[in-house]
């Protein structure tokens, strides 16, 4: 059995009276790749931003003591609303991707790279920019893997948006990330480059078993590139199962509206349509 990642139980985060996530509990194992979906306002950001230790869930639970956990790659992150001493430990090996791309665009590509290893690099290396050799060729590995090892002197403000959301994922694997969680990756990306983002992402996590859960809007990608799929619905865990056995059903009780499921996840042609949630 492969070892678990991560472990959400009981977790519970009020924003004053909005119950954003209601007793969500969640399992995934080393090598998973996981979509999660749902209708805008659903908590998926909420959760993704808990697991890496951004926020904290509810310290009581209908006045009672919370029971709330989670656990990321074997190092408590929070428990009953609190965080863990540990947190930091489990961020450092945490790669987190953002809708945004969070670069530092009036820095170089290869720069922005490094600033991914700054966890292993001694105080005073980082706040002089002198990287070792050894930090930059494994920076600009990083780059090749995602094809972008020709743009490392350019400012990434010259990028597009999808070659920033490269550079993004170049930096989570310069910080050797256990895990990868992607927060709307390629919301603001065209479907040629969510395509090569996607591609990218699962080809990290087959070849590296790099666990990676990715929050979409598009069902479509969902499908495609995401064995697994849990769906939040108004806070709750609404679906949480193979994606190919997500069907018209589901789909339109998990959204509100008709979703017709793309046929197959095992296809090889390009995705055909976007199936974009706006609820
Ligand atoms: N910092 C915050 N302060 C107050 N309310 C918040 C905050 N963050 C999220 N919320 C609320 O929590 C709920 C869940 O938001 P969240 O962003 O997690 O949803 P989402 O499913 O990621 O939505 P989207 O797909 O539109 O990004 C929403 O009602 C949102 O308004």
């Amino acid at each position: 059995m492969n070892k678990q990642v991560i472990s959400v139980q009981q977790l519970n985060k009020h924003f004053a009276n909005n119950h954003a996530l209601k007793n969500v509990g969640l399992s995934v194992e080393q090598g998973e790749m996981v979509a999660l979906l749902g209708p805008s306002g659903s908590g998926k950001s909420t959760l993704l931003r808990h697991l890496n230790g951004l926020v904290c869930g509810d310290k009581t639970v209908n006045d009672k003591p919370s029971n709330g956990y989670i656990e990321v790659l074997g190092v408590p992150v929070q428990k009953n609303g609190k965080f863990c001493k540990t947190v930091r430990a489990s961020r450092c090996q945490t790669g987190y991707i953002f809708q945004q791309f969070n670069l530092v665009t009036r820095l170089s590509v290869l720069q922005n790279v490094l600033i991914g290893g700054l966890n292993s690099t001694p105080l005073w290396r980082s706040l002089t920019g002198r990287f070792t050799l050894a930090q930059k060729q494994q920076a600009m590995n990083a780059l090749e893997r995602v094809g972008l090892a020709d743009f490392a002197t350019q400012r990434v403000s010259n990028l597009s948006g999808g070659q920033q959301q490269r550079v993004a994922i170049a930096r989570a694997l310069m910080q050797q990330a256990k895990i990868i969680l992607a927060d709307e990756p390629i919301a603001s990306l065209d479907p040629e480059s969510s395509r090569i983002v996607m591609d990218i992402l699962s080809d990290i996590n087959k070849k590296e078993g790099i666990a990676v859960v990715v929050t979409l809007h598009q069902v479509d990608y969902a499908v495609r590139y995401c064995p697994r799929v849990v769906a939040l619905k108004k806070g709750e865990v609404f679906f949480d199962g193979p994606s190919e056995q997500l069907d018209e059903g589901t789909l339109a009780a998990l959204y509100g509206s008709k979703v017709t499921p793309p046929q197959s996840n095992k296809s090889k042609t390009p995705v055909p349509q976007l199936w974009a949630q706006t609820a």
